[in-house]
């Protein structure tokens, strides 16, 4: 065999269209389905990377080397798959994926940035770039190159358990939030050919626009299910993202479980191949959803024959199998000899996977920069995480009718009660999608719980005083000169965070009514979206929606005290019942409790 230096695929100074034709034409069939295959790394070893020509791993949600593992031992678990790829024939390096959708999030230690919904009420895509290149530097400080990011969902049914991972129920925001892929990815070049893919070198990871097409639009909000409407509204509501994405170079395109009109998205050859790749001239990877082609059937795996088929055909290039390889593998391959799938889709699936790995450097930099191990959880992108709390929060009321505006609140004062089951929780303040793929109780992680953060803001005279849900003498007779309450929704992730009444758990409630009852209280929302609100919207003098604000929850204080003014924009409309839902901004029956934009502001002592 030649050796490296006369291979030209491993020449860095041949233009990638050359490289990627030199290395597909000396591939297997085996070698071209391996990189087709990315598997869970629960199920992966050395072995099966190299005997099965593996191109591709990822971590589902909550799948980590060890619990509360270091960047260290991230990288080594990369360091370990990568040799074992580079090893085979060809030397194919593997590109690892996870869900770094707020933050590293899978990592301990890493920042955890606000939910998508946060984002979308700053208003501000400038910032949202900064978040991309703060995680994808902590993403590369475990040695991985891929984030499943960003999800460019419309979410237009906060009846939806995943409508928190949409930026907006208005696509222009969602457009306009795209600058994640160029944070991610890094900027495109002078004259960049849309559609192409883009990498920008060993600090920058290849991202994601998921999930293709429609996700956010399904009847009632039901996960994975139905989204029914014409080619004009999924065109003009849920299409205009992947624009902006292609001209912003992003990687790769994930398919969505979702069907449209009933036809399943992982099936379809039109939006796909016709018109994702043919029409916008996509030339990055399509990647299926986790067991995405298995759901094509209902029940799920019914016909794995006819899965692999359809969604190979339909124009997906890389599937996440990600358990049983063995068994796409084998189907694969049996399409390809029976003629069933032609030899042409497998190296167009194939150009396409070697392209991304190509152009963003992976054959000269395949292996964790260990310099970059101290990203992780930074000071600087905590800094950046609460910036981004801050321009969250929406000021939905500020003082009762004819009472003085409660915010901001003075942080000397004699003694001050802060309540409520958000009001200490790490875990619940971060959402899904955190440590755990549902997320989690308690202290998960490295970070600042509002609780934490009241303490530091206050004047040290202050006396802060912590209980969870006190009752009413308690707070009567405490002598406290306000209040903070922190309630909300508990974690949820997908399905599970489908919602068909959209109320926040007991005793949250009761909490503002009893000690708002009994004293001036302000109070901050943890949501992944509009919740019901009603019953205590009177006893409360002051309303904040905070989202899902993640690790530093200094930025919620910054706005309580003052030192910084509310800007925040509902990027969604806040329902009066539930029984108006689906209501978005233009539709005729559109009667909401606080509209899409709304949003009070203060004066900051910074701006
Ligand atoms: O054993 N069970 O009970 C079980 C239940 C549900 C499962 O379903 C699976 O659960 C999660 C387990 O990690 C997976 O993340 C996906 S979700 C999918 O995952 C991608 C990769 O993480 C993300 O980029 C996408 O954005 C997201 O739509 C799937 O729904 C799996 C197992």
């Amino acid at each position: 065999a030649y050796g490296d230096a006369q291979l030209p695929y491993k020449d860095p100074g041949l233009p990638v269209e050359d490289r990627v034709r030199d290395l597909l034409g000396r591939m297997t069939l085996a070698e071209k389905i391996g990189q087709m295959t990315q598997i869970e790394r629960l199920v992966a070893s050395p072995q099966v990377l190299k005997d099965n020509f593996i191109g591709s791993l990822l971590s589902g949600g909550g799948s980590v080397p060890r619990k509360g593992a270091t960047a260290a031992e991230w990288m080594s678990m990369i360091t370990d798959f990568q040799k074992a790829c580079l090893s085979t024939r060809l030397g194919i390096p593997m590109i690892y994926g996870i869900d770094a959708v707020h933050g590293h999030n899978n990592v301990y230690g890493a920042t955890i940035f606000p939910h998508n919904v946060a984002l979308g009420a700053t208003r501000d895509p400038e910032l949202v770039k900064r978040i991309g290149a703060a995680t994808a530097l902590e993403v590369r400080a475990t040695g991985i190159q891929y984030a499943f990011a960003p999800c460019i969902a419309v979410c237009r049914d906060p009846r939806w358990g995943r409508c928190y991972e949409s930026y907006s129920e208005d696509h222009r925001i969602v457009q306009a939030m795209t600058e994640l892929i160029p944070g991610l990815q890094g900027d495109v070049p002078q004259n960049f050919t849309s559609g192409m893919p883009y990498v920008a070198g060993k600090n920058k990871v290849a991202a994601c626009a998921k999930h293709f097409v429609g996700d956010g639009g399904t009847q009632n909000g039901i996960n994975e299910n139905n989204t029914i409407i014409d080619r004009q509204g999924l065109m003009s509501i849920h299409m205009p993202a992947y624009l902006d994405s292609l001209r912003k170079g992003v990687s790769t395109v994930m398919i969505s479980y979702s069907s449209w009109n009933g036809f399943k998205m992982h099936a379809n050859h039109d939006l796909i191949t016709g018109f994702l790749k043919g029409r916008l001239k996509f030339k990055g990877f399509t990647i299926s959803d986790w067991e995405g082609i298995d759901r094509i059937t209902s029940p799920a795996g019914a016909n794995y024959s006819y899965s692999v088929q359809a969604g190979i055909l339909a124009g997906i290039d890389m599937i996440m199998v990600p358990n049983n390889y063995q068994s796409f593998i084998s189907i694969l391959t049996g399409h390809v000899n029976s003629g069933v799938i032609p030899m042409s889709r497998i190296d167009d699936a194939v150009t396409r996977i070697l392209r991304v790995k190509f152009t963003m450097g992976l054959f000269e930099n395949p292996m964790p920069d260990a310099t970059l191990a101290d990203q992780l959880g930074k000071q600087e992108h905590r800094d950046l995480a609460r910036e981004a709390v801050r321009k969250s929060l929406v000021l939905l009321k500020n003082g009762k009718p004819g009472d003085a505006p409660l915010l901001p609140l003075p942080k000397k004062a004699a003694k001050i009660l802060v309540a409520g089951s958000h009001a200490d929780n790490l875990g619940y303040q971060c959402g899904g999608w955190t440590i755990e793929w549902q997320g989690d109780t308690g202290r998960i992680t490295v970070g600042t719980t509002i609780l934490d953060a009241v303490k530091a803001a206050v004047d040290p005279s202050t006396t802060v005083v912590f209980a969870e849900n006190p009752d009413a003498e308690f707070v009567k007779n405490g002598g406290f000169s306000y209040a903070i309450v922190a309630v909300g929704e508990h974690p949820y992730t997908e399905t599970k965070g489908d919602s068909m009444n959209l109320t926040i758990p007991d005793p949250g409630p009761s909490t503002i009514q009893t000690v708002c009852g009994a004293v001036r209280c302000a109070t901050v929302l943890i949501s992944g979206r509009p919740v019901v609100i009603q019953p205590f919207l009177g006893a409360t003098d002051a309303l904040v929606a905070a989202w899902l604000p993640g690790t530093e929850g200094q930025g919620v204080t910054d706005v309580l005290f003052g030192d910084y003014g509310f800007t925040g924009k509902l990027p969604r409309t806040w329902f009066k019942s539930v029984d108006q839902l689906p209501m978005n901004y233009g539709d005729a029956h559109y009667d909401p409790l606080f509209p899409l934009g709304f949003g009070l502001t203060t004066k900051g002592k910074a701006y």
